[in-house]
């Protein structure tokens, strides 16, 4: 499987320019023909959270149809990312993903949502975890902060995720958290972890991208640095069961002892 992982910046408040930003990378992603393409998080609006439900894509439609067709055309998977949804005038940290023949397969809102950005007090936070299936694979997606929570990978994990998708805006002061984490949950779940940060500055946060994928065995398969930019991660799943056979953490845990 090859994953093109999109790193971009985004715009906060201007939804218009996002769209386009957005159309343009994936077309570019596009042109080497990989089998899924994956976008940052809130790439529409970004965290202008105090007009969101006025800015944010009413029932998430304009993704919807933007990603349809571009999945469509190209015939590729597309984990899009999230984007502000709004819906019966609540906002969502919503993420869609469309199949090669542009259909909308999952949707996932996000859990739990991180204080330090005001997420707490503007957004709506998602009650299901998110796992689909791409050509066949078994995948999980989870959002940023959620990355900090062992036990939603390891759920994924235990419903058959191979691939745990991660869009983000992780800001810069924490990068190595982001780094340690994305390897951590690779290591103890022994999946592939692919993830799109973003870059640019808003407000007091930069962002310095960091977007990689990271196999079972915690090496790094491709890694972006501070700028915009696409890079291709070639996932080869024999890894996995090779991981999985030479030490059987999945299979040695003690659920009779603790709980997850
Ligand atoms: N957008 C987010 O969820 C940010 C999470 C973050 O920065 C963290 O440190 O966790």
């Amino acid at each position: 499987m090859k994953i093109s992982i999109i790193q971009m910046n985004i715009v906060k408040g201007n939804p218009d320019e996002n769209f386009r930003t957005v159309e343009s990378k994936i077309r570019e992603a596009a042109l080497s023909g990989p089998d899924v393409i994956l976008l940052p998080e809130m790439w529409n609006t970004s965290y202008a959270l105090e007009e969101i439900l006025e800015i944010g894509d009413s029932n998430g439609k304009r993704t919807k149809d933007l990603i349809s067709s571009l999945a469509k055309e190209f015939k590729v998977n597309i984990v899009a990312g999230s984007v502000a949804a709004i819906r019966c005038k609540k906002a969502y940290n919503r993420l869609m993903v469309f199949n090669r023949e542009g259909e909308k397969i999952a949707e996932y809102d996000k859990i739990h949502l991180f204080g330090l950005m005001d997420e707490d007090k503007y957004i709506t936070p998602g009650k299901k975890v998110c796992l689909f299936e791409l050509d066949g694979i078994k995948c999980g997606a989870m959002i940023c902060y959620d990355l900090r929570f062992p036990e939603l990978a390891r759920e994924l994990t235990l419903k058959g995720s191979q691939v745990i998708f991660v869009p983000a805006q992780w800001p810069e002061p924490r990068i190595h958290h982001w780094k340690t984490l994305m390897t951590a949950r690779a290591i103890e779940n022994q999946v592939f972890m692919v993830a799109a940060n973003r870059v640019g500055v808003e407000d007091q946060n930069a962002f310095v991208g960091g977007s990689m994928a990271v196999d079972p065995l915690g090496q790094v398969l491709a890694e972006l640095t501070g700028d915009e930019g696409i890079v291709e991660a070639h996932i080869d799943f024999s890894v996995l069961e090779k991981a999985r056979e030479a030490i059987p953490v999945l299979q040695d845990r003690r659920p009779d002892v603790y709980k997850l």
